[in-house]
């Protein structure tokens, strides 16, 4: 019986990770530590153009990302359309406001009431590019076939950690949260 394979034969790199010193690594972990402890959740989003080329670059870092039994369960897709992120907002805003007027619940609503959040997001239109993120919960084999995506939601959740690690690059805020 034919089994089906997705890799090609591909030759074998040996893996030869870069070793540093004691001193190397406390300061680069210094460094990394506070670049990070820069990123802010925020709603206020540049509309300063962005080179398309760093989006792609920081989605192919979050591509690096571990998933289960390495099946890369992750689409992502990058709007820049007006018209299209403006069509991403009026739905998006439809089912937030359907969450806080009925799906959340009086004490979320409360719990999120310091952080002055609503569902109106003006910022989905300003900002330059939109990166939507999809989960694959299953592949599709050559046969047509079901492909299992294992542990498919963390491996999209650490991808997007990911994400937003590489999202420091950047000169001004682009975007986050993600709009659920
Ligand atoms: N749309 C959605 O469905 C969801 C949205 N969210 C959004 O994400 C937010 C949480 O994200 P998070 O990134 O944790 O939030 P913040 O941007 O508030 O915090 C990020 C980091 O910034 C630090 N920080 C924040 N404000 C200050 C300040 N004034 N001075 C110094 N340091 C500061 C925090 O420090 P420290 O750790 O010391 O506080 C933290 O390390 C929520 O408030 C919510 O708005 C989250 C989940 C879902
Ligand atoms: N998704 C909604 C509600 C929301 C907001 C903030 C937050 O920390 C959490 I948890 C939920 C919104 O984005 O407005």
């Amino acid at each position: 019986m034919k089994k089906y394979c997705e890799e090609e034969d591909v030759a074998h790199v040996p893996y030869s990770p870069e070793r540093y010193s004691e001193e190397t690594m406390l300061k680069k972990s210094k460094d990394f530590y506070s670049l990070m402890n820069q990123r802010r959740s925020v709603r206020f989003i540049s509309p300063e153009p962005v080179p398309r080329e760093v989006i792609d670059q920081v989605i192919h870092t979050a591509g690096t990302g571990p998933s289960g039994a390495h099946t890369e369960p992750w689409t992502f897709v990058v709007v820049s359309d007006p018209e299209v992120k403006h069509q991403i907002r009026l739905t998006v805003e439809e089912e937030e406001e359907m969450n806080y007027r009925q799906r959340m619940g009086d004490k979320w609503v409360q719990d999120l009431s310091k952080f002055r959040t609503n569902w109106m997001k003006e910022y989905l239109d300003v900002a330059p590019y939109l990166i939507l993120i999809f989960k694959q919960t299953y592949g599709i084999l050559p046969n047509s076939k079901k492909k299992t995506h294992y542990y498919n939601e963390i491996s999209v959740s650490i991808s997007c950690g990911i994400l937003l690690a590489a999202l420091q690059v950047k000169k001004k805020k682009i975007t986050w949260p993600f709009e659920k």
